[in-house]
């Protein structure tokens, strides 16, 4: 198995905020963590990249324990996309990207011909390309997310993590990005509060609530009105996507808060 989770618990100041979640995901696999805020997908996550360490159980890579390995050797292993993302450097947008190939690299030793074009191609995939001299700090929220993605992706490692990757994004970069963690190569471990991005792009969803695991599965398993009711309260309709077939969750508000019937 590429990822796994063997019963991760984390506790911060006395609170436990992940229980014993396991999951795992096959090489190449796309796996989505859905849940209400605050039911510890960060943090989960968190675990993977390394800014925490479980108070017990283990991420394996690859059959390896991470906390094992150096933080250089996981940073070639993993790439995350987190919330806290954004940068305050003023970096070019091709500098920044090319900033992923950092782990692969002996201090200051230039960038290849390939990785040079490892960069381009993943800018272009991106639609950065034409931002690659802008700085980017003066970039849209979008944009920099798109460009945040392109430096993970050459990192070219075997796991990336994205927390809520789909944030700033508009709809047609939103369906671009999921088709491309779909046929990027690397394991993909998502965060998405999108029930139908997920449903739509993932081979797999995990679902957490208060911080366990409470349903894993392909999504017309887990995605049931029965389960996103028990776990987000909310009454929904589930069906299947006319042209794919994939579960399309349908959302209705509740009378009270319909504004008056028009006349
Ligand atoms: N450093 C911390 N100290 C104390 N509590 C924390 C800390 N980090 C996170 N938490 C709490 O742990 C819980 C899980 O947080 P986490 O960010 O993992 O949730 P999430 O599922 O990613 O939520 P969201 O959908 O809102 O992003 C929350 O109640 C949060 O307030």
């Amino acid at each position: 198995m590429r990822l796994r989770l063997d019963a991760v618990s984390v506790e911060i100041d006395g609170a436990t905020l992940v229980e014993k979640l396991s999951l795992a995901a096959a090489e190449g696999e796309v796996v989505a963590l859905v849940g209400p805020n605050g039911s510890g997908k960060s943090t989960a996550l968190r675990c993977v990249y390394r800014a925490l360490r479980p108070a017990s159980g283990a991420v394996l890579v690859d059959g390896r324990d991470i906390t094992a390995l150096s933080l250089r050797d996981s940073a070639q292993q993993v790439a995350a996309l987190t919330q806290e993302a954004g940068t305050d450097l003023d970096f070019t947008v091709e500098e920044l990207v090319a900033l992923g190939r950092a782990p692969h690299l002996d201090g200051n030793q230039p960038l290849s011909r390939r990785e040079r074009e490892l960069c381009t191609e993943a800018m272009a995939r991106l639609d950065v390309l034409h931002l690659a001299r802008r700085g980017v700090l003066t970039l849209s929220g979008g944009e920099r997310q798109r460009v945040l993605i392109a430096r993970a992706l050459v990192q070219e490692p075997s796991v990336l993590v994205l927390d809520e990757p789909t944030n700033h994004l508009d709809i047609r970069h939103q369906v671009e990005l999921l088709a491309l963690l779909r046929s990027a190569g690397p394991t993909v471990l998502v965060v998405l509060h999108d029930l139908n991005l997920a449903a739509a792009a993932c081979d797999r969803v995990v679902v957490l609530s208060r911080g366990a695991l409470v349903a894993a599965g392909p999504p017309h398993e887990v995605l049931t009105p029965e389960l996103i009711h028990e776990v987000f309260g909310v009454r929904t309709s589930v069906v299947p996507h006319p042209l794919t077939g994939a579960p399309q969750v349908l959302y209705s508000l509740p009378t009270a808060v319909r504004t008056e019937s028009r006349p």
